[in-house]
């Protein structure tokens, strides 16, 4: 019988994946909030939804059942008590573990039905939006310079980074800046309660309330023994070594390649600056190499008897040949090895695909040079609209998660 989550590659046919449709969450993105919520400018919703439905599209023409997360969350909450208990930690996780605000915000939530509430808690809710039954010194001191009292979800349509899928597990992610982490318990919410994947044993690798803080773009499964993750703005190294000691002990991962990447928004997560597209081809930004070509990477493996082993390298082709026992890589640099492209095309996700088969990507159109030696490398490549999606800074493997992938 097929498991609820079965993710052994990168790039086995793409058989299920969670998408969600940016929704009004955007329309509550203003210039004030705009770097604290991690964006660079504000998409026009209209078209994001168009492009980001030409995406799901294409998923569903080229063969992959597409999951909605504002539908799977709701499904997950049809019990009373379990959407109560939902509304609570999404309000304390909001700031307000009790007191006039969080009664208000509970009152408002409970009276919604549940897909509207969901999208409500998606999209945030104004300070004028409830009305508070008393004053105290609390509310009179706030910090109000923000309109929310539970600010807007805005990256809530790159559901590739609040969990990830790793073998027939999953990591639940501690989110690491505050804009991002209320993101996670809508999966928390949707592996214990929802249906299709309550009850049926899924591991889970990494839990929210683990301290240190990890994120599904850093996270990538370079076969069904090696995970790469990035150590970046995101991932700290004490995370992998956790996750990896974890997947050593109770899964069939044996190596966890972790390759520290730039600190920066641009290149937030490893994914942003590699990803695997075939069984010996990847999407490189070159700046991540240093003038030798060279990038730190670590080798993780299980010691005998305990414990884990930690190699280092410095040659990134060298490396993923080692731990993927391949003969040959094949490296394609994002924009043609041109300085300017790479750095122009890389800031609008073209290193960043999303395989939908072995050799088979769907990309960003706006990322023509990076397409163009994609094809030259012989790589089937699906292009998705991007002009105002692009601008949350995130491409077509950050907007999704798959949970189903055939083996190679
Ligand atoms: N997997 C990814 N690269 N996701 C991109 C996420 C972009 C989002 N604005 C953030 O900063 O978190």
């Amino acid at each position: 019988m097929q498991k609820p989550i079965h993710v052994l590659s990168e790039i086995g046919k793409l058989h299920t994946v969670i998408l969600k449709r940016p929704g009004t969450e955007l329309e509550n993105l203003i210039p004030q909030m705009m770097k604290f919520l991690l964006f660079d400018d504000i998409p026009y919703l209209k078209i994001a939804q168009q492009e980001h439905d030409y995406f799901s599209e294409t998923l569903n023409r080229l063969g992959t059942e597409v999951l909605n997360l504002d539908d799977l969350i709701a499904e997950s909450l049809t019990q009373q008590n379990v959407k109560k208990d939902f509304i609570e930690q999404v309000i304390d996780e909001s700031g307000f573990l009790h007191g006039p605000v969080h009664d208000a915000l509970e009152q408002y939530l409970l009276s919604l039905e549940t897909q509207k509430m969901v999208a409500k808690v998606m999209s945030g809710v104004r300070r004028n939006e409830v009305e508070l039954k008393e004053v105290g010194l609390k509310e009179l001191t706030e910090d109000t310079r923000f309109p929310f009292y539970m600010n807007p979800m805005t990256n809530l349509y790159f559901t590739r980074d609040p969990a990830a899928a790793i073998g027939e597990g999953i990591s639940i992610n501690n989110m690491t800046f505050a804009a991002r982490k209320r993101e996670s318990l809508f999966m928390e919410y949707i592996i214990a309660h929802h249906p299709r994947f309550a009850n049926q044993g899924i591991r889970v690798w990494h839990n929210r309330a683990q301290a240190t803080s990890i994120e599904g773009g850093d996270e990538l499964v370079l076969s069904a023994q090696v995970l790469a993750i990035g150590v970046s703005q995101r991932t700290d190294a004490s995370a992998i070594e956790k996750i990896a000691q974890n997947l050593f002990e109770n899964s069939n991962f044996k190596s966890v390649l972790a390759i520290r990447i730039p600190h920066n928004h641009a290149m937030m997560h490893l994914d942003t600056v590699f990803t695997m597209i075939n069984r010996d081809q990847f999407t490189v930004h070159p700046a991540i190499l240093n003038k030798k070509g060279q990038i730190d990477s670590w080798v993780l493996h299980p010691k005998k008897g305990g414990g884990t082993s930690i190699e280092h390298h410095t040659n990134l082709k060298a490396t993923l040949k080692k731990v993927l026992g391949l003969s040959e890589i094949d490296l394609i640099p994002t924009g043609g090895g041109d300085e300017i492209a790479a750095a122009r095309e890389q800031w609008n996700d073209g290193t960043n695909t999303l395989a939908v088969a072995p050799g088979e990507v769907v990309t960003y159109d706006r990322n023509y040079i990076s397409n163009k030696l994609l094809r030259e490398h012989g790589i089937l490549v699906h292009e998705i609209h991007s002009s105002e999606l692009s601008r949350g800074r995130g491409g077509p493997r950050c907007m999704s998660m798959p949970i189903i992938r055939e083996d190679l």
